[in-house]
């Protein structure tokens, strides 16, 4: 690969009391590309995801984002360098509207003295640019701004999450399992909306246990085994199988890795 890693990682260690989580772990994730991160259940990929978003500090090891050393000490640091994560269950407030949720934390305010001093919130602006956002990305099956978040489906709540991070300017954005809750039709259009926002120039780091979706949408693989990165494959060079076998111990990687 020729250009640099938008975000890399190096000999990240992460213990908790006895357990090695991370036991040296290395991790590239290249622009525009959609990275998919696969591994056996406590192979350590959360461990990983957390340490690069902020929501763990690495006991050793290196984060860089754009060639440059980060040190993230809360998932809020994280996302302000433009790193977004969207977690299977945590990433919305469900009583919070469609429109709220995306300005979670960044509210906008009335010009003026009523925002500065009054801190009124500028309802208009943020449910025009939500809606806008949401219609850009297909997303405006969703028929009422003001709808609860907790009376959305399933993919529906992962679409405003997404948009949310496409919104915001993120340089990465990191989903956790995004079809994981989700049936068929709306898994599709959340593996659709992966690809847009791969297609808006927004690479993407995606956990997944299913390997037909990770097979789908993946331009790379990156297999972690035992705390480490193991190899990383291309998913067009390897059947599903194989990347099971590598996955779980069953067959050894055929060449060192190269990132
Ligand atoms: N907060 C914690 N306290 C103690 N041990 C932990 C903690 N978090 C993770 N671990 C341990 O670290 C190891 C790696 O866990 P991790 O959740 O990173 O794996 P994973 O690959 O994401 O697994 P899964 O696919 O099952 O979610 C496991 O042995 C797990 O039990």
């Amino acid at each position: 690969m020729t250009s640099e890693p938008i975000l890399s990682a190096r000999g990240l260690v992460k213990r908790y009391g006895r357990v090695t989580a991370l036991d040296h772990a290395d991790f590239d994730l290249y622009p525009g590309e959609i990275l998919a991160v696969i591994g056996d259940n406590g192979a350590g990929k959360s461990s990983m995801i957390k340490a690069i978003s902020g929501a763990v500090v690495p006991d050793e090891g290196e984060i860089r984002l754009e060639g440059r050393p980060v040190h993230f000490r809360s998932p809020l640091e994280a996302r302000e360098a433009g790193i977004e994560t969207v977690y299977q269950n945590l990433a919305l407030s469900p009583a919070l509207s469609i429109a709220d949720n995306m300005f979670l934390g960044r509210e906008l305010r009335k010009p003026g003295f009523t925002g500065k001093w009054l801190r009124k919130l500028d309802r208009g602006a943020m449910e025009n640019f939500a809606r806008e956002k949401l219609s850009e990305l297909g997303l405006m099956t969703i028929q009422n701004i003001n709808q609860a978040v907790e009376t959305l489906s399933g993919g529906q709540r992962q679409g405003v999450a997404v948009a949310r991070a496409a919104a915001f300017g993120s340089k990465v954005i990191i989903l956790d399992e995004p079809t994981a809750a989700l049936g068929v039709k709306e898994s599709r259009r959340v593996l659709e909306l992966i690809l847009d926002v791969r297609g808006r120039g927004i690479p993407i780091v995606l956990i997944s246990h299913n390997m037909p979706h990770v097979f789908e949408v993946a331009d790379r693989i990156h297999i972690h085994r035992l705390g480490k990165r193991l190899t990383v494959i291309n998913p067009k060079d390897y059947s599903m199988s194989d990347a099971v076998a590598l996955m779980t111990g069953a067959k050894a990687p055929e060449e060192p890795v190269v990132a």
